[in-house]
């Protein structure tokens, strides 16, 4: 049985006291109001995942995440942030290939395939963000596009290796717009790059691979995007911001 994630990136948002806060409203409500068995993840500014380890170190149910990681593991890359470094300091999460980094960073497939690497060999989860633009949506074959967001970044992987990945699908016309994708495109989405997973690596692993959905998701909207037979949690940006709102979608899980 596949693992049912609510993960919540925050991109750069939040104050070093609000950012805490948010942190320990979400534990324990995730403590006291969430029954069902799932796994949440908060990915804040790196700069504060030591600060909030002591939020979560008695919670199992809610780890930690950082939004990126560079493609080595050491070395003269000013400003950047290391997966050893997120190990050493216990962080178990790592977003890769966010549709903003590809965006505003220009990170290339080939890259992110490198990063994925790296985490795994410093112990890390990746969450493997793929996704199409709207124009590509309305011109191009977008499923197929996709699809070689995974082949030529994680395909390269074992399959012990690709075990271990958790994808996150977000179209980025949804993403911050309001415009959530209806729950029957996040499906057929999903089934097919749930079929692309079992041509390269068999059913098992297909099947056991944690597809999440993210793009404007809400606790309004939650709960039908994730009833989907192949949708297993979300990635939130905007409404994890909000404790209560993100604890209601981690309710709809
Ligand atoms: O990482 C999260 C996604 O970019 C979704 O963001 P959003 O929920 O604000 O649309």
């Amino acid at each position: 049985m596949r693992k049912k994630i609510v993960a919540g990136n925050w991109k750069m948002n939040k104050t070093l006291d609000e950012a805490l806060a948010l942190t320990s409203e979400v534990v324990n409500m995730v403590n006291d109001e969430v029954t069902r068995d799932v796994q949440v993840i908060l990915c804040p500014p790196a700069l504060y995942l030591t600060a909030l380890n002591k939020y979560v170190e008695n919670s199992p149910r809610v780890a930690l995440g950082a939004q990126n990681c560079h493609q080595k593991a050491s070395g003269a890359f000013t400003g950047e942030i290391a997966a050893p470094m997120l190990q050493s300091i216990g962080i178990q999460y790592v977003l890769v290939g966010h549709s903003e980094r590809r965006q505003y960073f220009g990170e290339t497939n080939a890259q992110l395939a490198e990063k994925v690497d790296l985490s795994l060999a410093h112990g890390l989860t990746p969450i493997f963000c793929c996704g199409e633009s709207l124009d590509q949506r309305q011109n191009e074959d977008f499923i197929g596009f996709v699809k070689n967001q995974l082949t030529e970044s994680l395909f390269h992987l074992t399959a012990e290796d690709f075990s271990k990945i958790v994808i996150a699908y977000e179209p980025i016309w949804a993403i911050g717009t309001g415009l959530t994708a209806s729950s029957a495109q996040a499906q057929d989405m999903h089934a097919a790059l749930r079929g692309h997973i079992a041509d390269q690596y068999g059913a098992e692993v297909a099947e056991g691979t944690s597809i999440l959905y993210g793009g404007s998701v809400s606790a309004a909207s939650a709960e039908e995007l994730f009833a989907c037979p192949d949708v297993d949690g979300g990635l939130v940006g905007g409404a994890s911001l909000k404790s209560r709102e993100f604890t209601n979608i981690i309710k709809a899980r």
